[in-house]
């Protein structure tokens, strides 16, 4: 049997040239670790912020390595170096909307400037490729959403999207800790028990 690959790219001029230790990736392991209950493994990039080089990765990791999902941190707002959204928009097949928006409703409970965020979700034949923003504190916020004092939850983060999204691109299964982020599907599209 398949099982899930998951290609994490940090995207960071400083961060790729040493000037500071990269957050990115830990940041991204330590939570899908402890997020995702079903097996998979990942493939890591640390890379600067150069479209042709994120296009470049982007691709490999999709059509060499057949990962099932990719997310990327960094390079998603407005300076002139920040062209994440440009190269994942550059390598699509379809654009999924819907999570971008969603990335900036959560983030706007922790931020005002989450506006500023370009950040987009795309489909590349049969893989989901997700962009998050470069703070590495935000990756969590993304990806799990907003809880109020009690501890529920507010606003979805967007992984509990990615595992639907995922078995209607045909992707080996992907469960959740639902303590962590509580994965939505159609009764239709629930295994049986
Ligand atoms: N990979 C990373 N590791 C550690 N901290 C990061 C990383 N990426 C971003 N940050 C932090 O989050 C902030 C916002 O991220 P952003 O992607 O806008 O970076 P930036 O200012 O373009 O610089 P750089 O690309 O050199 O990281 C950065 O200024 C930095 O403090
Ligand atoms: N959750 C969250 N979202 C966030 C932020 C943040 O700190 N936390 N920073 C915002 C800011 S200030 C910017 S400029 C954009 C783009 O950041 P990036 O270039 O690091 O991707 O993300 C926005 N979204």
């Amino acid at each position: 049997m398949t099982s899930l690959r998951i290609g994490i790219v940090s995207i960071s001029d400083r961060a790729s040239q040493g000037v500071y230790p990269d957050k990115g990736l830990p940041a991204l392991t330590d939570w899908l670790t402890q997020a995702i209950i079903t097996p998979f493994t990942l493939e890591k990039r640390l890379i600067a912020d150069e479209q042709s080089l994120i296009e470049q990765t982007l691709c490999e990791l999709v059509d060499q390595h057949a990962c099932h999902l990719v997310l990327t941190t960094g390079g998603t707002g407005p300076a002139l170096r920040d062209v994440t959204p440009d190269a994942t928009l550059a390598i699509a097949d379809r654009i999924m909307p819907g999570f971008g928006e969603q990335m900036r409703q959560i983030s706007l409970h922790y931020v005002p400037t989450a506006i500023l965020s370009r950040q987009t979700g795309v489909i590349r034949g049969q893989s989901l490729i997700l962009n998050l923003p470069g703070q590495p504190k935000s990756i969590k916020e993304t990806l799990e959403g907003v809880r109020d004092e009690q501890g529920n939850i507010i606003v979805t983060g967007i992984f509990a999207s990615v595992a639907y999204c995922l078995q209607l691109l045909n992707s080996p299964w992907l469960d959740t800790d639902k303590a962590i982020v509580d994965s939505f599907r159609p009764k239709s599209a629930q295994r049986p028990a």
